[in-house]
């Protein structure tokens, strides 16, 4: 199997070739972290592997046996009670600033699913790394678990439909959607916590302010035009492949949102609301308990940033701008997310 790492890349490190895979992964892994103390999220950025978390083991052998075995056979024991890593077999492939995060560490509190923490980017930047690379970054899974992963970059990646298809037809597709406004408004607060110094919301919105043409090429712009990306995955996958979740109700009913996803999944309804709780500081739905954890859990705090203030009129032409594409989707996914009220 091709080494997750290349020489070259050790070699390059942190501060080479910003494209060197090295960099791009720890980068990667170390955002996935976010969730402090989270599950298999912070695992992975502690460099943990997931199988380290105690399993369900298929055949539980007595303790007296555990302390009989030769370590040796104990390894091999646990590594088949621990079972094996297959690709997934669902996706949340989107959107960007939707929800992502916190629908991926919601549902993975159900013990039937598994998921990586970290972003794997294969379907768009680690693609030529081959599926079997792939595969190696999933967690074990026994029988009857499904395995995951999130990637937000998927929805609007052009070949991530047709790339996802061959390896299978089969993939369930999960796209988080929000108000696009507010979903670029959240996407230019995240640009902005990294780089202070870019342009304000207002002149990267416009071509031309006095015409009040939109910038349509500016990517917070662009990744909201949630019809027209979806029109190119559906030339690989049926509607019926694919499950629309509101990014407004995840955060207003999570408990709701999450049995919709869990039907979608062919799971037991396990989430419900007896896992939630509103946590009055964050703002937001938290967990009672995370997963693998006995504590209550919210997101990390680049989940639920504070929002600059967008001049009403700057917001009302990009309501005006997303209108059509917003009744298109509504249209596509036989859906209503009331975004144009
Ligand atoms: N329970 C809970 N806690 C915290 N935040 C929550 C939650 N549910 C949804 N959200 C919203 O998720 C937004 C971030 O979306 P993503 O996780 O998809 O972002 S990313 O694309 O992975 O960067 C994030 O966007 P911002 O509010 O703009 O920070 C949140 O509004």
């Amino acid at each position: 199997s091709p080494p997750l790492l290349r020489a070259s890349d050790a070699a390059a490190g942190p501060s080479g070739d910003p494209r060197s895979l090295r960099t791009r992964l720890t980068y990667e892994w170390t955002r996935a972290s976010e969730p402090a103390g989270f599950g298999a999220a912070a695992r992975a950025s502690r460099g943990l592997a997931d199988e380290a978390r105690p399993e369900r083991p298929l055949v539980s052998p007595s303790p007296d046996a555990s302390r009989k075995v030769s370590p040796r056979l104990a390894g091999k024991l646990s590594a088949l009670g621990d079972g094996s890593r297959k690709l997934p077999q669902a996706l949340i492939v989107g959107v960007k600033k939707g929800g992502t995060r916190a629908l991926l560490e919601f549902l993975r509190v159900h013990p039937d699913i598994r998921a990586v923490g970290a972003e794997p980017h294969f379907f768009d930047r680690h693609y030529d790394n081959g599926l079997q690379w792939y595969r190696d970054l999933m967690p074990k899974t026994l029988e009857g678990q499904i395995t995951m992963e999130k990637t937000p970059s998927y929805f609007v990646t052009r070949e991530a439909p047709a790339r996802i298809s061959a390896m299978s037809r089969d993939t369930k597709l999960i796209v988080v959607v929000r108000d696009p406004v507010t979903r670029a408004i959240s996407d230019y607060t995240q640009t902005l916590s990294k780089k202070p110094d870019i342009p304000s919301f207002e002149s990267l919105t416009f071509k031309n302010r006095t015409t009040g043409l939109i910038d349509t090429s500016w990517s917070a712009v662009q990744i909201g035009i949630y019809a027209k990306h979806l029109d190119n995955w559906l030339q690989y996958f049926p509607m019926e492949q694919i499950l629309f979740v509101s990014g407004e109700r995840l955060i207003s009913d999570p408990a709701g949102e999450l049995g919709r996803v869990q039907d979608f999944l062919g799971l037991k309804r396990i989430i419900t609301d007896k896992h939630f709780y509103f946590n009055q500081t964050k703002g937001f739905p938290c967990l009672k308990k995370a997963e693998g954890s006995s504590k209550p859990h919210c997101l990390g705090k680049t989940k639920g940033r504070t929002h600059p203030n967008i001049h009403p009129e700057v917001v009302q032409r990009l309501r005006d701008f997303y209108r059509p594409f917003n009744m298109k989707f509504y249209q596509m996914t036989g859906q209503f997310f009331g975004w144009d009220d």
